[in-house]
């Protein structure tokens, strides 16, 4: 039977999520996020930033020298092909990134992206060495139907491979109402999908998912970064709009002061 690795003995991962935004000016951010961050800092938490594709390379070299890593918003199932447009993992890896997110809810809405597609890119992710950052999360009508663990345990069983580990895999948990909105679930709530989603993933992966980093995202602040960071089986954040500024993505880190 899997051990119950607790939330203290997993480090945990604040990643930011840039979406559309940014241009080659936007680096200097990265900077002062990485100055910002420092070694003492850097090792409690791991941090991250996923910017748009074309910043990717820049921004990995940009990142060599500071206490932070880059991953992608996406990837193609296939290493490549005729798909205009579409990026695979291989080339992400090529560029730098570590790690690229998977089925965000927006991907999800904009582009019609089911569950198996989801699985297909992690599964391009894991072939090409970079971490899938694989979310889940229920949208407004289903929670106020009360179906949220059921909507978000099924993502979790269809959207995961049989080969995610605690090192190729971390799973982050957006309500879909609570992405840009400035709203966020209660502490109980939060705490009570974390702990179905740890559930769910030690009965399927057993050791390696007891200790899966599992984030939460959604309007995370500095001003509520705190109390979310201290949920039980919350192991870091994947941050949007305040992952822009350094200022306000530091105040979000150092909840891990
Ligand atoms: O990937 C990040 C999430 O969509 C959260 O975005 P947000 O922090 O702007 O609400």
């Amino acid at each position: 039977m899997a051990s119950t690795a607790s939330s203290q003995t997993i480090k945990p991962i604040v990643a930011g999520n840039w979406k559309m935004n940014g241009a080659r000016a936007s680096l200097a951010t990265l900077a002062a996020i990485g100055e910002g961050v420092g070694s003492q800092l850097a090792s409690k938490v791991d941090v991250m930033i996923c910017p748009p594709a074309p910043l990717v390379f820049a921004a990995a070299t940009a990142c060599e020298k500071l206490p932070m890593t880059i991953g992608a918003q996406d990837c193609h199932a296939e290493e490549s092909g005729a798909h205009t447009g579409d990026t695979s993992a291989e080339m992400l890896a090529d560029c730098g990134a570590v790690a690229v997110i998977v089925g965000h809810s927006e991907r999800r809405a904009d582009h019609g992206e089911r569950d198996a597609d989801v699985k297909a890119k992690a599964e391009a992710a894991y072939r090409a060495g970079l971490v899938a950052i694989v979310c889940v999360g229920e949208t407004r009508a289903q929670r106020e139907a009360g179906e949220e663990i059921a909507v978000v345990s099924d993502q979790l069983a269809e959207s995961l491979p049989d080969a995610a580990t605690a090192a190729n895999t971390i799973v982050a948990y957006e309500p879909v109402w609570a992405i840009g909105t400035g709203l966020t679930p209660t502490a109980n709530d939060v705490a009570a999908m974390h702990k179905v989603m740890r559930d769910r993933l030690t009965a399927r992966f057993g050791n390696e998912g007891a200790s899966m980093r599992l984030l939460y995202g959604g309007s995370v602040k500095p001003g509520n970064a705190a109390e979310l960071m201290g949920i039980d089986h919350v192991n870091g954040a994947l941050v949007g709009g305040a992952s822009l500024k350094a200022e306000d993505f530091l105040g979000i880190i150092s909840a891990y002061a």
